[in-house]
């Protein structure tokens, strides 16, 4: 296993800055003690100091896709108000664990809340050097499985999911029962937003999608004028904040029965996600998940129509670990909320995609929705 121990500003002044709070060695000291402690294991070490924000960014960028399984990280008072660093830690699969050399909770007010606290797979603070001796450990420990304690959810929070699903799913119907060729993709983002309203949502998960005709090759499009016309799929693609946690769908509807490159790119999406959401299980890596959900698309003919990954963790935040793409290298575990979606899309013509969310159980997938995957076809 290979670790980075990253630092932010400040902390190449260990030994010299305020030793009554953050004791008298240095960070080169402290280094050793790590290596030093570590020595007989199986672990490497990179180390990493930087004052610069932009700096550090770069080099948590720079563990995507590399040998580095972990990043211990002191992010210094950068924790108090980086979303920068936040947004940084969130773009990598790299599980995180955030260390502090003082305990930041008993400190000043400022200190007590940590902005990065929300991406990371965990905090350890106020044990000094061995914050991170503690945090090596945990990744020790768990041999590079997926720590993400967010990742792993409740039995509670888990019904109250499925609870925020079946308010996506009424509403869902309620607007499929409204929307006819002509409207407008405002037309019918509106009328479901209404009814997940109507039906006890707090809010949306994010702005929902409507896209139709080209607009629906673009997988984040977003609804405007466009009317929905025969020979269309419309993609839509919503969610609810229920009781502060996010539910999230997509189906694809189509204007009229779709035929040819249409109804196959449908036929390659739907199997791609049933094949996927069946052989699913507890062990599989995310990028397992996303490759097999590839090979699916590509025998179709469709090889490099998916331009995104094929899920994601779901939980207060719409997108959490893990992260259902060729990046993830840590392995599902039972109580995973996640979502299956993969897509065709074809730049200049259409869109589809088709995604539940569900919790992985020991038997497999268990998807919360109850809106068919079958076609779903308006006049
Ligand atoms: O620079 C630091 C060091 C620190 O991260 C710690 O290790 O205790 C705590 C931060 O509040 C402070 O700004």
């Amino acid at each position: 296993m290979k670790l980075l121990i990253l630092n932010g500003p400040n902390l190449d002044m260990l030994g010299v800055r305020e030793p009554d709070i953050y004791g008298d060695l240095t960070l080169a000291e402290i280094n050793d003690y790590i290596e030093n402690t570590f020595k007989d294991q199986d672990v490497t070490f990179e180390f990493f100091q930087s004052n610069h924000e932009g700096e550090l960014v770069e080099k948590i960028h720079s563990t995507h896709d590399s040998d580095i399984d972990g990043i211990v990280y002191n992010p210094g008072a950068h924790t108090h108000y980086s979303y920068a660093l936040r947004d940084a830690v969130s773009s990598v699969s790299t599980p995180v664990i955030e260390v502090h050399l003082s305990d930041i909770k008993s400190r000043d007010e400022f200190r007590k809340k940590s902005v990065i606290a929300f991406a990371c797979e965990g905090q350890i603070s106020g044990l000094g050097k061995d914050s991170y001796v503690k945090a090596i450990e945990i990744f020790l420990k768990n041999e590079g499985d997926v720590l993400w304690q967010r990742s792993v959810k409740t039995d509670e929070e888990v019904e109250t999911l499925k609870e925020a699903q079946k308010i996506a799913d009424k509403a869902f119907f309620e607007m499929f029962g409204q929307v006819k060729s002509g409207m407008t993709e405002l037309e019918v983002k509106d009328i479901l937003e209404k009814a997940m309203l109507a039906n006890g949502a707090e809010g949306f998960s994010f702005p929902t999608i409507v896209g139709t005709g080209p607009n629906a090759a673009d997988p984040h499009a977003i609804a405007g004028e466009n009317v929905l016309d025969s020979g269309q799929s419309v993609v839509i693609d919503f969610g609810v904040i229920y009781k502060g946690m996010c539910s999230d769908t997509t189906r694809t509807i189509f204007v009229g029965r779709p035929h040819g490159e249409l109804l196959r790119a449908w036929l390659a999406t739907k199997d791609a996600h049933e094949t996927v959401a069946r052989e699913v299980k507890i062990g599989m890596t995310g990028k397992q998940c996303h490759d097999r959900s590839i090979e699916v698309i590509d025998d179709y003919g469709f090889a490099g129509c998916m331009p995104h990954g094929l899920g994601h963790g779901v939980g207060r935040d719409i997108h959490e670990k893990p992260v259902l793409s060729p990046r993830c290298r840590a392995k599902l575990v039972k109580n995973n909320i996640i979502t299956i979606e993969p897509g065709v899309y074809i730049q200049g013509k259409f869109g589809i995609r088709l995604e539940d969310c569900g919790v992985l159980t020991e038997n497999g997938f268990e998807s919360f929705t109850s809106i068919t995957h079958d076609l779903i076809v308006i006049d």
